[in-house]
């Protein structure tokens, strides 16, 4: 039986595909639904199909829930079809179980994915192209259209599991003083700076978005409200107590940081969005430097 821990993470970092990685042998979608997207293949069993549960889901009803796993053997990979209805081809055959070649096309529903071997010129094409589309250029961290994405599915798999799901919205407080004083140059140095910041403050399964000028997501998956908050502080505290060097010596520089948790009564992720940045707002508003949430509003 697979762990649900283990998928639940794993949709936040699909297959460790975060910007930089080296190029690894992956499969592309070249036709039909979730055309462009692309995972990369490691070690671990990578379940193809419908539903939001698997690691590259195509969300297509020629698809079926579970289609078929790829996985390494032998320093191979290989793939099978788990019964679906529209089966699995090879280069236009259908096939039980077969060794993936470089270049193979694989046929699922309506949808053609292509296999691309660790390394392959094409395999680093398509991985550049992905982090072209999924990072944000300043930080390396996702970008927002990516945490769209991420977050979406996430909730899908809140809902259906009766799992616990949080966001956090980050902004940076006086940013446009910062700019004013410094350069817009140093305003990206400190951008860049907090990014660092997350990234090192966070679980590293966990998804960090730079979704406008100076906000930042940060989902807390499977984590209650006061989970989130408490990891929302040290956050916080971080970025206080990090100095800044800006050219005039060391400089402040706080965020403020809004907490929501999901519920089933919010309509996907504009209420989820709408709850976050409403706390968010009381932060700036009740002084900045702050952590808001639901629980703390008496
Ligand atoms: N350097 C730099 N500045 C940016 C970038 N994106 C947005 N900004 C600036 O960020 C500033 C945001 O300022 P405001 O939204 O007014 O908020 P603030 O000054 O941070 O004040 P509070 O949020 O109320 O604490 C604006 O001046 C934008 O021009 C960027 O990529 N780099």
């Amino acid at each position: 039986m697979r762990n649900s821990n283990t998928t639940q993470r794993r949709a936040l970092r699909p297959l460790d595909d975060r910007p930089g990685r080296s190029s690894a042998a992956c499969v592309v979608v070249i036709h039909g639904e979730g055309m462009g997207r692309r995972v990369q293949l490691g070690d671990q069993i990578v379940i193809v199909g419908r539903s939001p549960d698997v690691e590259f889901q195509i969300n297509h009803r020629s698809v079926s829930r579970q289609h078929c796993r790829i996985w390494r053997e032998n320093g191979e990979y290989r793939i099978r079809d788990l019964d679906s209805t529209n089966r699995t081809y090879i280069n236009d055959k259908a096939v039980q179980e077969a060794t993936l070649q470089d270049g193979d096309h694989i046929g699922v529903g309506d949808s053609v994915l292509k296999f691309m071997e660790q390394g392959s010129l094409e395999a680093r094409y398509h991985e550049e192209l992905y982090q072209l589309a999924t990072s944000d250029p300043l930080t390396g961290l996702y970008n927002r259209r990516q945490f769209q994405e991420l977050i979406e599915k996430e909730i899908l798999r809140a809902a259906r599991h009766h799992r616990s799901l949080c966001l956090a919205l980050v902004d940076i407080d006086h940013f446009k003083a910062i700019n004013d004083r410094f350069g817009h140059p140093m305003g990206d140095t400190v951008i860049r700076g907090v990014a660092d910041i997350l990234r090192r403050t966070v679980r590293s399964d966990q998804l960090v978005a730079r979704i406008g000028g100076e906000e930042f997501a940060l989902v807390y998956a499977e984590q209650v409200l006061a989970e989130a908050a408490e990891g929302a502080e040290r956050v916080r505290a971080a970025v206080q107590a990090h100095h800044f060097e800006l050219g005039n010596g060391p400089t402040a520089v706080t965020v403020s940081i809004g907490v929501a948790q999901w519920s089933g009564a919010m309509s996907g992720l504009p209420g989820l969005l709408r709850a976050a940045d409403s706390e968010l707002y009381r932060a700036k508003r009740t002084g900045r430097n702050r952590v808001c949430h639901g629980d703390d509003n008496t």
